[in-house]
């Protein structure tokens, strides 16, 4: 199988590009692939298909093979992968995705893809659609007992899950420990995506994630937007807003009138190459 390793703010994951090659156990390969000791390594997999209502269509896995709505990471790469390898000439290039179709403006340097802006289309706050298991209108700043502990959280869905908790400092959370006591808590029937949030002014915050499905990574990008919503949400910054991960920065802008969340941010490839998948996978 032929992949292409890309990266955006060190979120990395395998591209296929299933124009030409056939995935036929992704779940499977994706457990393989993102090994970092006996496969590529990865946060997980991602498929560039054909689609019926868009210029591409995505399907993306976690690093355990679960298989997720959106990734912000990985549509920003998409659009890199499609313009730089000339399968599209368009600088407006429409995605679909488990979580709706995705409309993705690329800005290019010496006619390659260097940011990539995504409109995210309108948050989600109410609890059965996130889901979180709740009987209010909406989960901002509630009280929740994680491992003997109070944590308040904010309940936001980008397509995909995400509980967003908000801390005096990323660096002091043993994240290890805390982020798969979210992940499977009773809250969360589909388990979810936890985003550990510093305020560092009114247009800035730092923020530490615990994916469902992967474990720590260094960017979500789907979790920069539901944390810049909750963050509205708890009247703590602008609305546009610099998120600071542990692999770089995105620019984040949530227009509450148009109910539409703007992600920027950039993409890169690692590396490509070829793998042996076994045929039972
Ligand atoms: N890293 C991604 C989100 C990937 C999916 C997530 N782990 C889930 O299961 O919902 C991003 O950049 O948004």
């Amino acid at each position: 199988m032929k992949f292409t390793k890309m990266q955006g703010c060190g979120n990395d994951y395998i591209y296929v590009n299933c124009f030409e090659e056939t995935v036929e156990n992704p779940q499977e390969v994706s457990k393989v692939v993102s090994d970092r000791h006996f496969g590529i390594g990865s946060d997980g997999l991602i498929l560039i298909q054909p689609s019926d209502v868009a210029d591409f269509r995505m399907s993306m896995y976690n690093a355990d093979g679960s298989e997720s709505q959106m990734c912000g990471n990985g549509v920003r790469c998409i659009a890199k992968y499609v313009y730089d390898n000339g399968m599209t000439d368009k600088k407006r290039i429409s995605l679909e995705t488990k979580a709706g179709i995705k409309y993705l403006d690329v800005f290019t340097e010496e006619g390659k893809v260097k940011r990539v802006s995504v409109d995210m289309g309108s948050p989600i706050t109410m609890p059965s659609q996130i889901p979180i298991r709740m009987d209010k209108d909406i989960v901002i700043d509630e009280a929740v007992q994680v491992m003997g502990n109070e944590y308040r959280i904010t309940g936001v869905s980008m397509g995909n899950p995400h509980c967003v908790v908000f801390v005096e400092d990323t660096e002091k959370i043993d994240i290890e420990r805390i982020g798969p006591a979210f992940e499977y808590h009773a809250l969360f029937p589909e388990r979810i995506n936890t985003e550990f949030i510093q305020i560092i002014d009114r247009k800035t915050i730092r923020m530490r994630v615990w994916e469902r499905g992967t474990g720590e990574t260094l960017a979500c990008g789907t979790g920069a937007c539901a944390s810049v919503v909750a963050c509205a949400l708890n009247e703590l910054t602008e609305d546009e807003v610099t998120v600071k991960l542990l692999g770089g920065e995105l620019f984040i802008q949530y227009d509450r009138e148009a109910e539409k969340v703007i992600m920027t941010g950039p993409a890169e490839v690692i590396c490509t190459g070829e793998i042996e998948i076994e045929k039972s996978k």
